[in-house]
This record gives C-alpha cells, sequence and structure tokens, in this order.
C-alpha cells in the first residue's frame, strides 16, 4: 500500500472545512482527493448528506471510480459507502439540477434535453456574427454560441481560432430562451439554465445544500465563469466546497477557465490551504525544468533510473522525411530507455494537419458522415459502444425530415423516455452489428464502408419509417457524400500490430491532460517554444508545461531547425539537454 506524504495526510485529515489545495504536477491529487472523500464521508456518520468529488473529464471520472472501488473494498459497512458521488461537474448540476427542475425556469412542461447540433430542428436557432457594421457572419448553429459572466452579468460570445466575439445580449437571450421553451439545451447553455434554476427557485437550492454538505472539486483550475457561479450559489446555500488544482495546469481559458477562483480562494476567511509539492511522476530532471517554467520549487520522489532520462531538444526540419526520422529515432530512444512504447505519446499542439499526418488519420468524411465514422473509430478502435451509440442517435436524428425535436434525448436517456424503449433497441442494433448495421472500421472508407454505410442507413431508415413513423429526409445522397473519405481504412487492424513495432500514439496536449507517460515527445512549433520557455504566465506557456510534465522520464522537444541557434541559449538555460539527430538515422 503506498505510503502518503505528510502533505497528503494532512489533506485527508483536515478539518470538515471548505479546503484550497494548490498542488504541483504529478502530486497525487486523485489519491489525496479520493482518500479525502472517504474521510469526509466517514465523519459525516449518520448524516444522510452526500458527498461529491468532480472533476472535468469521463477519464478522470473513471480512474476516481476506479481507486475508490479499491479502496471502499476494505471499509468497514455503515460509514455511508452509498452516500459518495464521483462525476463531472457538468455531470453533477444535469442530473441534480437540469433535467429534473429547469423546465420550470426553461417556461415548458418537457424536461429539458441536451442537443448535439445534428437535430434538424435547430435550423430554427442560428445565430449570426456581427465582424464589423459591414460584415456578418453566416447564420451558425446555437450549438456554436458559448456563455460567460462579466462582472454577474451573463454574456454571449463566439468564439474561434482564438478570436473571440462578443454578441448583442439581448439578441443572444431571445434565441436562448425560444430555444428553452422548446425544452432544449446546448452543452454551454446548460450552465446558463442552472445557474436562473438556482436563482429563480431558491427551494430547490436550500434542497441541493442539505443534500451535498460538501463537495470537492479536482481540476480546479478548469471551472469556468458559470461554473463559478454556480458554486457560489451552493456555497452560500451552505455547501462547504474544497478546491484542488494546479494554476499552471489552465489550459481551457479560451472556454471561459482563467483559474481565479482557484488561485484566489485561498485567500477567502473561511478557508483552509493546503499544498502538495513533491511530484511523484518524473525523474528530478524534469521536475527541475518544470520548476524553472513554472517558478515553483517542487521536490522530486524519484531517483534517477540507470537509462538515459532527462529533458532534451532536437531540432527537426518540418518536412515529411524529416518527421519521421524524429519520430523512428524517438521510438529508438524509447526502447533503448527500456520504456514503453504503448506508455508514450508524440503531442502536438492541436488538431490540425500534423496530427492528423503522424497518426494516420486522415480527415474522415463530413457533416453526418464523419458521425458515422467517428462512431465506427469509438466501436472498434476503443470498444467504446456507449459513445459510439451516442454519436449515431445523433447522426440518425440528422437524416430524419422532421423527427420530435427531443428525438435524441429520447434515444440515449432511457430512465427519462421508457416509452421509447423498442426505438433505443433499434438503434443499439445498428450500433453493433457491423454486418447489417454499422460497417467495421477496418473496410476501406471511401469504397467498401461507404457504399455499405448507404445501403444499410438507407435500410435502417426504412425500418424508422416503417415502425416509428419517423419519415427519411430528402436528400439523403448529399447528407451521405463521401466528400473527404480516404480508400484507406478508418483504422488499422489492432491485431496487427504487436507491443515492439507499436505506433506511437498521436494525441494533442489537451488530450493527455492528467495522464503520466513514459516518455513524450513533443513536436512544437517556434511560437509553442517561445511560449513554453516563457513560463506559465499564458495559457500558450501553460499548454507547454503540461505536455513537459506528463512525462515519467524521457522528454524530447522537437525544435524547428531555423529556430533553433535563437533558441538554444535559452533552451540550455531552463535546463534542456541538446540531443542531436544523427543523420544515418533510419
Ligand atoms: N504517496 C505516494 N507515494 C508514491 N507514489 C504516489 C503517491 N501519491 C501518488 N503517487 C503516484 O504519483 C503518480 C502521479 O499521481 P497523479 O496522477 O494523481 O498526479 P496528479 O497530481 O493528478 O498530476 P497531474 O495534475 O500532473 O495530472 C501516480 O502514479 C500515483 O500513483
Amino acid at each position: 500500500m503506498t505510503t502518503l506524504s505528510p502533505e497528503q495526510q494532512a489533506i485527508i485529515d483536515a478539518p470538515l472545512d471548505p479546503l484550497s489545495v494548490v498542488a504541483c504536477a504529478g502530486s497525487g491529487k486523485t489519491l489525496t482527493a479520493v482518500r479525502r472523500l472517504i474521510e469526509v464521508r466517514k465523519r459525516l456518520g449518520d448524516h444522510r448528506g452526500r458527498v461529491a468529488l468532480l472533476s472535468f473529464s469521463n477519464v478522470a471520472v473513471k480512474t476516481f471510480q476506479s481507486k475508490y472501488q479499491a479502496l471502499a473494498q476494505n471499509l468497514p459497512a455503515g460509514i455511508g459507502r452509498d452516500r459518495i458521488e464521483i462525476d463531472t461537474l457538468d455531470g453533477f448540476i444535469t442530473s441534480n439540477i437540469l433535467r429534473p427542475h429547469a423546465y420550470r425556469t426553461m417556461g415548458t412542461t418537457r424536461t429539458a434535453f441536451l442537443v448535439m447540433g445534428n437535430e434538424p430542428f435547430l435550423k430554427r436557432f442560428t445565430f449570426k456574427v456581427s465582424y464589423s457594421l459591414e460584415e456578418e457572419s453566416h447564420p451558425l448553429c446555437i450549438t456554436k454560441m458559448h456563455i460567460g459572466l462579466q462582472t454577474e452579468d451573463v454574456c454571449f460570445y463566439y468564439a474561434n481560432n482564438n478570436q473571440k466575439v462578443a454578441l448583442d445580449t439581448a439578441y443572444a437571450l431571445n434565441i436562448v430562451n425560444c430555444l428553452g421553451r422548446n425544452g432544449a439545451y446546448t452543452h454551454n447553455l446548460g450552465r446558463y439554465w442552472c445557474h436562473r434554476v438556482l436563482s429563480e427557485q431558491p427551494a430547490i437550492l436550500r434542497a441541493l445544500a442539505r443534500r451535498y454538505p460538501h463537495i470537492l472539486i479536482d481540476e480546479s483550475q478548469d471551472i469556468n465563469t458559470l461554473h463559478q457561479a454556480i458554486l457560489e450559489q451552493l456555497m452560500k446555500a451552505g455547501t462547504k466546497i474544497s478546491l484542488i488544482g494546479d494554476p499552471s495546469q489552465g489550459i481551457y481559458e479560451f472556454a471561459g477557465a482563467n483559474c481565479d477562483f482557484l488561485t484566489q480562494y485561498e485567500q477567502r476567511p473561511a478557508i483552509k490551504n493546503y499544498a502538495l509539492t513533491r511530484n511523484y511522476r518524473s525523474v528530478p530532471s524534469i521536475v527541475e525544468l518544470a520548476n524553472n517554467l513554472s517558478g515553483r520549487s517542487d521536490t522530486a520522489d524519484r531517483a534517477a533510473p540507470e537509462t538515459l532520462p532527462g529533458a532534451f531538444f532536437i531540432a527537426y526540419k518540418n518536412e515529411n522525411a524529416e518527421r519521421e526520422r524524429l519520430v523512428a529515432a524517438f521510438g529508438a530512444a524509447v526502447l533503448a530507455a527500456g520504456l514503453k512504447r504503448q506508455c508514450s505519446a508524440i503531442l502536438c499542439r492541436g488538431r490540425g494537419d500534423l496530427l492528423n499526418e503522424l497518426s494516420g488519420n486522415a480527415p474522415i468524411g463530413q457533416g453526418l458522415v464523419k458521425g458515422f465514422a467517428k462512431a465506427a473509430i469509438l466501436r472498434d478502435k476503443l470498444q467504446d459502444y456507449l459513445s459510439a451509440f451516442e454519436t449515431i442517435a445523433s447522426c440518425v436524428a440528422g437524416l430524419l425530415a422532421d423527427p420530435p425535436d427531443n428525438l435524441v434525448a429520447m434515444i440515449t436517456r432511457p430512465a427519462s423516455y421508457p416509452e421509447a424503449r423498442s426505438l433505443r433497441r433499434e438503434v443499439w442494433k445498428f450500433t453493433r452489428n457491423q454486418d447489417t448495421g454499422l460497417p467495421s472500421a477496418l473496410l476501406a472508407a471511401k469504397s467498401r464502408w461507404h457504399t455499405l454505410l448507404l445501403e444499410r442507413s438507407r435500410n435502417f431508415l426504412a425500418l424508422l419509417q416503417d415502425r416509428f413513423d419517423l419519415e427519411t429526409a430528402d436528400n439523403l445522397g448529399r447528407k451521405l457524400a463521401k466528400t473527404k473519405l480516404l480508400d484507406a481504412p478508418l483504422m488499422v487492424g489492432g491485431d496487427l500490430v504487436t507491443a515492439q513495432d507499436a505506433r506511437i500514439r498521436v494525441d494533442t496536449v489537451h488530450q493527455v491532460k492528467g495522464e503520466s507517460l513514459d516518455a513524450v515527445l513533443y513536436l512544437a512549433a517556434r511560437k509553442d517554444v517561445v511560449a513554453l520557455l516563457g513560463g506559465v504566465k499564458t495559457e500558450e506557456g501553460r499548454i507547454g508545461y503540461v505536455a513537459v510534465t506528463r512525462a515519467r522520464n524521457l522528454l524530447w522537444l522537437g525544435v524547428p531547425a531555423n529556430s533553433l541557434e535563437e533558441l538554444r541559449p535559452e533552451l540550455l538555460s531552463r535546463g534542456f539537454q541538446e540531443h542531436l539527430l544523427s543523420p544515418s538515422h533510419p
């Protein structure tokens, strides 16, 4: 069993007050938060209240749940084991506020339902962005509307390529309220409705605070302004909220999460302050580099291993052949250091061409075909049947002429719509069965996969019309065009790849947040390296910091060759070593 550090133990044993825990990368926030959850619930004894541990991604929630299950096995009976909840913050507000109570505030009689963007009725709910007096965007789907808080007032905006354009509040509210009267909300608007429910239905707020006397929030640097407003409402009503996070890893500023809540929380009078400063993940040279970048002085728990560990920069020319050589050299270095390729990753800054090229994932289709392709990959590569099913439900809605507005919710929410059971079963059959439903992701996408998709979608839509009176949309051929499909399969056969020559995973930095990786190659552009060296005060700098701190043993920073002379001195002074890519390397 893991021996807890005094810092970790102090957090677990802290009084039942709201806490602020500012923690460094790799400091064991997961273990500490789960142990604190168990301890708080234990100390509540017979109190009927529930304790919630909330985070931001489904991956984090799964990790917490499995850690909790492992620890809960040894717990004595009768300490409120069933009165804990582990969820995402959005999942928590959806099940406790939106679904049961939002319809009253929205002015509808139906249970609020989430729309994904493919629902045909959303054509009535578009908005336009005015870039200037003369220039206006084409109509955009309401799912693209963002919402935030500015000095206590809601504001609506559109964000694209780091550009944020404010919308007129009255104009946006009119569309949002109309959508609300249909019972519908988008992912972003869900938080707006929660906030309004808690303001306009104070009895619900009081009941919620009684039901959840304690809430712990992990990754608190990702709390956005509307999340914060909802949490402030709960706090005022009596819930004790503890925040755990690392401000240096705040990389969702573009989505309204600016870290202020976490960094300023410790100054509030009722808050008890704690810290985690021991990094259990990375070797000392990587912790030292992370300290240099963030201005922190955390301690490495690990000793340096015997095989060559550490942080290196390597120049590369941004051309196909040269990148391939770099990737091959990285793979060889991973093996030479006795590390696992399956536990390593090549990281890119964003979801651009570079990521597609390196991962072999050429753009896959467009519109609804892209959705079906994504579902095939979810099912066949990741074995994530539930997400594949939900994606298909949304695509199918887009293929119907005039489906009920809440069709996707009817299919995907069995508890709310028991009457839609047989429809749900048919969508499940289409999802599961590679021979009669969604074709296998191993088939050539543009030819065989697409032909079968067309044929089977037609059959499936005929069945929906026949049995459920759901009419097919007109221009099916156009909706299911093969644009942007390649003739390669959507995925490579998993069993063809052995552990030895397994491709190293290629991903974005955002995608690996929260993970520990044996080795990391961060393929940076010049601006990414400059931002990384500039420290964690900017979002771009924090993205670099997250990339660096994922690495357990080996970190390679790929630096564009034409910027090497300029960047070398600072890279060396920050703690990187130079590694030369041998010209003769395969
Ligand atoms: N007391 C401990 N002794 C030894 N190892 C520990 C201890 N606490 C945590 N660890 C290990 O440290 C590693 C990093 O922990 P974890 O993933 O929870 O970090 P984190 O704080 O969430 O980091 P990040 O914010 O960078 O994602 C894990 O492998 C975990 O098992």
